[in-house]
Order: C-alpha cells, then sequence, then structure tokens
C-alpha cells in the first residue's frame, strides 16, 4: 500500500517538492503566512492529524485538532482502509451508484487536504484514474449541478465582458503553469454540458499532478461559460451555468480572446490545453491561438499523437518493418475535431515516410462521419473534410461502416464517433476479412457506453488475432485459444502531460508542429517489440511518470531543435540545448512535483 517512501521522499527533497514553496527549484522549508482554522481549512497546507508539535504550536493550531498525532503513513493507509470498505460496502450496486461513491470520497479528501489526496492519486494510478478522469468524469460532468460543494478552479460567462482582466488576479495563486480550459460544448462523447463541463479541466489537471509532477498550486481549471443549447440543463433549476443559448460568431470569440489576452497578462509563461470544445470551435481557436500563445488543443494534437503511436504499434504487431505504415489501409468513423486530427497527423505521417504528398498519401485513408463515407460527391463539403473525400467511383457517398469495411479489407478501424456500440458485429465480423493477419480495431469514444464496441465483442466477433484499444479503461479478455486479449488505453492521457511538462521547462512560447510529433514518436517507440508482438501498444499507467519524463524530454528537445526554448527558472536556453536526451530525462524528472508533508515553519 505505502510504496516507495524513502525513494520518492529523497527525489522530492531533491526537488524542493514542498507543500509551499512556489518554485520547485527552491529549497528548504517555506512559511506559511495563515494561522489557525484558516490553515485547517486551505486544503493547500492542511495536514489534518497530522501537524506536528511545533507547527501546532506556533500556527495556532493548539486545541484546535485531536492531540494525537497521526503520520502521514498512518493517514495515508486510513484513507485506502476507508476506500477498500466502500468497496466491499457497495457490492451489488448499480455502477454509476458505486461509481459516484468512489469520486464522492476522493473529492472529499481533494478538498480537505491535496497532499495526501495526490499522494494517494499517484500510488493508485491504475484504480483512481478511472473515477477522478475518463469515464467516471463524465458521470460527474453529468451531475455536476447536484454534486457541485465547492468551488475549484475558476468561471470566466458571458455576464464577465470587459471584466476578465481584472477577474484573473482574483485567484490566489502567484504563479499558474498549467491551465485546461473548456467551453463545455463537447464533454466526451456526452455532447454539450454548459458550465458542467468543469469536471472535465479539473480531472485533466489532476492527471497532470500526477503524470507531469506539475505543482497543484500552480493549475487553474477553467471554465468559460457562454450559454449551453442542452434544453434539459436549461429548464433543471439547480443548474448552475448561464440560462441562455450558446453565444456564436464574433460575440463567441471576443469572450474567448479576453480570457486569454488576461490570463497571459497575468502568467505569461503558462501553458494552456483547450479541452473538449465542438469541432468548429477547437479548430478555430488553435488557428486564432496557436501561433500568438503557448497553447495547444488536447483532443486535435493530443489525441493525433497517441493515435499514430497506436498505428504504428499495429505495424510492429503485425511483425512488419515500419515503412510498411505507408501500406496500411485506415477506416476513421467519426470526423470531427479528433477524427480529423488523427486523420491528418497519421497522413503526414504516411507522407514523410513514403516522401509523397499529402494528397497523394490521403489514398489509403477512409473518413465516415454520420452521413457515411465522406466523398467529393457530398454537397457542402466542410473545407477541413475536403482533403479526405473519396472518389465516389470507387466507394459510393454515404457508404456505412460495414459496406466501407467489406470493400477495403482494412487493415485499422478507428472509431472517434461518440457513438456507443457503432461497431456492430455485423462491422467487426466485416474485419475477419481484413487484409491483414493481426488487423487493429481501435473504440477511442469515451466514456465506456460511447465505445464504438467493447473489448469483449471485439476479440469475439473480429476474431482474437486483433490488436484492440480504447479510449476508456475495458479489462483485458480471456480468450477461447487460452491467450489474453490485451486491451491498450488509447486515450491522449499518454502524451498531454508530457507535452505540457515539456512545454512549460523549455520555456517555449508556442507548441510546434516538432515539438508534438516528437510526443508521438517518443511514445510510439516506448514499447519493446516483444510487449508490442504481444498487442501491448501503450504501457501500463502505473508508468505515468516515467512515459511523461520521456515524453516531456523529447518535447524540450524538439523545442531546442526549432530554437524556440526561453528557459525556465535558472535553467536558460544555453543549458537546455546542451543536455544530452539522458539529461534531459533527468531534468525534467527532478522538476516533477512530489507530495510530502513539508515543514511550514523554520525549524529553529
Ligand atoms: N481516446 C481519446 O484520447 C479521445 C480523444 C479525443 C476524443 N475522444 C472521443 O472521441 C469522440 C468524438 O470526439 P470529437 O471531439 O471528435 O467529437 P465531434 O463531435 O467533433 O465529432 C464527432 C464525429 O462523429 C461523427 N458521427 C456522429 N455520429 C456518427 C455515426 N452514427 N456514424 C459515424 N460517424 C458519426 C460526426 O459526424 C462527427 O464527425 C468523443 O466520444 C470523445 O470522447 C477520445
Ligand atoms: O478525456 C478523455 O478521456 C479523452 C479525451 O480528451 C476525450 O475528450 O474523450
Ligand atoms: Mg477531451
Amino acid at each position: 500500500m505505502w510504496r516507495n517512501i524513502a525513494r520518492f521522499s529523497k527525489a522530492a527533497g531533491r526537488t524542493g517538492g514542498s507543500r509551499r514553496c512556489l518554485t520547485t527549484a527552491i529549497p528548504g522549508p517555506c512559511i506559511v503566512h495563515k494561522r489557525g482554522s484558516d490553515i485547517l481549512h486551505d486544503p493547500w497546507f492542511n495536514k489534518d492529524t497530522g501537524f506536528p508539535l511545533t507547527e501546532r504550536d506556533r500556527l495556532g493550531l493548539r486545541g484546535l485538532l485531536p492531540p494525537r498525532i497521526i503520520s502521514f503513513e498512518q493517514q495515508y493507509d486510513r484513507f485506502i482502509e476507508s476506500f477498500r470498505s466502500l468497496e466491499r460496502n457497495t457490492l451489488g450496486q448499480p455502477d454509476n451508484v458505486v461509481s459516484l461513491a468512489k469520486w464522492r470520497i476522493l473529492n472529499r479528501l481533494h478538498d480537505r487536504n491535496e497532499t495526501l489526496y495526490y499522494r494517494v492519486l499517484i500510488d493508485n494510478i491504475k484504480d483512481f484514474a478511472p473515477i477522478i478522469y475518463t469515464p467516471t468524469v463524465g458521470l460527474v460532468c453529468q451531475n455536476y449541478s447536484g454534486l457541485y460543494r465547492r468551488p475549484r478552479g475558476m468561471y470566466f460567462s458571458a455576464k464577465d465582458k470587459g471584466e476578465m482582466m481584472s477577474m484573473i488576479y482574483n485567484w490566489p495563486a502567484h504563479q499558474v503553469d498549467m491551465i485546461v480550459i473548456t467551453d463545455g460544448s463537447r464533454i466526451l462523447g456526452l455532447g454539450d454540458l454548459g458550465v458542467q463541463g468543469i469536471g472535465i479541466p479539473i480531472g485533466k489537471l489532476d492527471m497532470y499532478v500526477a503524470a507531469a509532477g506539475i505543482n497543484p498550486q500552480r493549475v487553474l481549471p477553467i471554465m468559460l461559460d457562454v450559454g449551453t443549447n442542452n434544453q434539459k440543463l436549461l429548464q433543471n433549476p439547480l443548474y448552475l451555468g448561464l440560462r441562455q443559448s450558446r453565444m456564436e460568431g464574433d460575440e463567441y470569440l471576443e469572450i474567448i480572446d479576453e480570457f486569454m489576452e488576461a490570463a497571459f497578462t497575468r502568467w505569461p509563461k503558462a501553458v494552456v490545453q483547450f479541452e473538449d470544445f465542438q469541432a468548429k470551435w477547437a479548430f478555430e481557436t488553435l488557428d486564432r491561438y496557436r501561433k500568438k500563445f503557448c497553447m495547444f488543443n488536447d483532443d486535435v494534437q493530443g489525441t493525433a499523437g497517441v493515435a499514430l503511436a497506436g498505428l504504428l504499434g499495429t505495424v510492429r504487431a503485425q511483425g512488419r518493418p515500419l515503412s510498411d505504415f505507408v501500406n496500411q489501409k485506415i477506416v476513421v468513423v467519426g470526423a470531427g475535431s479528433a477524427g480529423l486530427g488523427v486523420t491528418k497527423t497519421a497522413v503526414q505521417a504516411v507522407a514523410r515516410m513514403a516522401g509523397i504528398s499529402f494528397a497523394e498519401a490521403t489514398k489509403n485513408f477512409y473518413l465516415i462521419d454520420k452521413d457515411g463515407l465522406v466523398t467529393t460527391e457530398r454537397s457542402k463539403l466542410d473545407p477541413v473534410v475536403v482533403p479526405f473525400a473519396k472518389n465516389p467511383a470507387e466507394i459510393r457517398e454515404g457508404a456505412s461502416i460495414v459496406e466501407v469495411v467489406k470493400t477495403v479489407r482494412p487493415h485499422v478501424l478507428l472509431g472517434l464517433s461518440g457513438v456507443g456500440g457503432i461497431f456492430n458485429e455485423e462491422v467487426l465480423k466485416a474485419m475477419r476479412e481484413s487484409d491483414s493477419c493481426k488487423p487493429a480495431i481501435f473504440a477511442m469514444s469515451n466514456p465506456t457506453l460511447n465505445a464504438e464496441c467493447t473489448a469483449a465483442d471485439a476479440f469475439k466477433h473480429a476474431g482474437e488475432s486483433i490488436v484492440f484499444g480504447s479510449g476508456s479503461p475495458f479489462e483485458n479478455v480471456q480468450l477461447e485459444n487460452g491467450n489474453v486479449g490485451h486491451v491498450n488505453q488509447a486515450n491522449n492521457m499518454y502524451l498531454f502531460p508530457g507535452i505540457g511538462l515539456g512545454t512549460l521547462l523549455s520555456g517555449a512560447r508556442i507548441v510546434t508542429d516538432g515539438m508534438l510529433l516528437a510526443a508521438a514518436e517518443c511514445l510510439a517507440s516506448y514499447m519493446t517489440d516483444e510487449e508490442v508482438q504481444k498487442g501491448i501498444l501503450y504501457p501500463s499507467i502505473n508508468n505515468i511518470r516515467h512515459i511523461t519524463a520521456e515524453v516531456g524530454a523529447a518535447v524540450l528537445r524538439a523545442a531546442v531543435s526549432d530554437d524556440i526554448v526561453e528557459g525556465h527558472g535558472d535553467v536558460g536556453p544555453r543549458d537546455l540545448s546542451h543536455m544530452s536526451k539522458e539529461e534531459t530525462v533527468d531534468y525534467i524528472t527532478r522538476n516533477m512535483w512530489f507530495p510530502i508533508y513539508s515543514p511550514l515553519v523554520h525549524e529553529k
């Protein structure tokens, strides 16, 4: 249960992983300026029953706590025991009830004691990621107005126009490193959840702390409430957001422009991750800001890198050289922010590998949206889709998934449609006729009920030799041939923490294509041939800090190659550019915050 304390404490000491220190480079104890119950009610500083006697004396805590001092290790074990007891007591209850109960117990700890919260999260990431992140976070967002107890993050609404520059100074932390922002318009595959979408930036930033060691005092979840078109929410008397339909056009852009100016005025070195915006705004804002601010869109760019790593892994799993990627026939179902991001990046990779033009490289890609196969025959074709539209002479306009699969016999079927079960028995059985001996099925939509198929159905209907990936976690599948059907979690969580951390520590003011490609290539080469041949394309989430360090280093080194590093803290651009690969990984690792209780008063 209580793992690696000595090792991690040492690492945290080295990096100054203190609760209070605002910069990870400054070692030694820091002073808290609050006193008494203000400290107990501040989750950044609170140690609950763990305050030592000196701190109780000098911070005015005597008498405010039971006399016995409980160690961090005991607090940790006590929490894990309550969690396990909750699991036992909810056995047999409906999944949603159990998931929300688990989220509540973690959320209460988050609200009370962040050090302990992040410690249990980091040490138990495989068990807890599905609660604070996909899939449970989706359920939390759907019910957020009812679950809401305490504020977390900041809310900027359409009513705040003209006020944002002063509002941003209401945030209590002096320094912010990572911001995740959503407008709630496309939360996972659950649609427009308005202000309730705030759960997503909170969950993503929890992953930043757990996976990338971003100091939790320096993260900021943002909800940009520009209204909602979700009628059910608008009619709900408890709905916490603006009761108006979504702003559109220039009015919308003015709001988001104002926020970006305000955020970067106060924190010029922050990195902003855009998350779960509906496709049109995802693309428009990426285009509008990527050369001006240090930002990226996780759904478009993070997902593309994770999918590319999965696609390259699939080629290796077939026992073929990577160069064979150019011959893979790939059907992508879903032509939104994620599907288009993936298709574009994969086509670019083919073009680069084969030394051909982007247009030529689209030959083996088939894009399907809610109206079926996209061809040039379609009227009012969205300009972003045009490059991937097929000639209707090859397959008819609007052909269904099963028709396309039967005609193309693809090596890969990849879903980013948000439509649960759309890879039905017929579609999966059609994949048995794939031209590949080891076809891949990626059901990447979230949360679980929105996955295009389950892992069990994929192995059952498409055959036991497939490679399988899903956006939300599924259990591995016991196959009839005695083997285990491995489930890969093809989720952007493998990349966004490293993209954010690598960018932050490079001091780059933009995120370039080179940095994103380096992240994807790093993930793609992370697994050994032996693992990949077993169908294991991505590492275990238990190694997420190590993966993030490697990805972060790759991103930082790409920023050096692009000549855009400005350095971070005491480490200047020249230092960064002289670091070897190993030194860069070490530098990234040393800058990861790690949760331990550190002194809140100077020792005499
Ligand atoms: N695994 C990951 O890391 C990851 C990353 C990003 C997004 N996603 C998931 O991908 C899904 C889509 O996200 P998005 O941002 O692209 O959404 P989006 O709304 O921008 O796009 C959805 C696309 O699916 C198409 N579609 C809808 N119904 C369809 C149907 N019946 N048949 C075929 N296509 C259909 C739509 O036409 C649209 O092109 C969501 O569920 C999201 O959770 C997963
Ligand atoms: O949030 C996730 O789990 C992945 C992705 O960003 C999504 O929108 O589904
Ligand atoms: Mg997302």
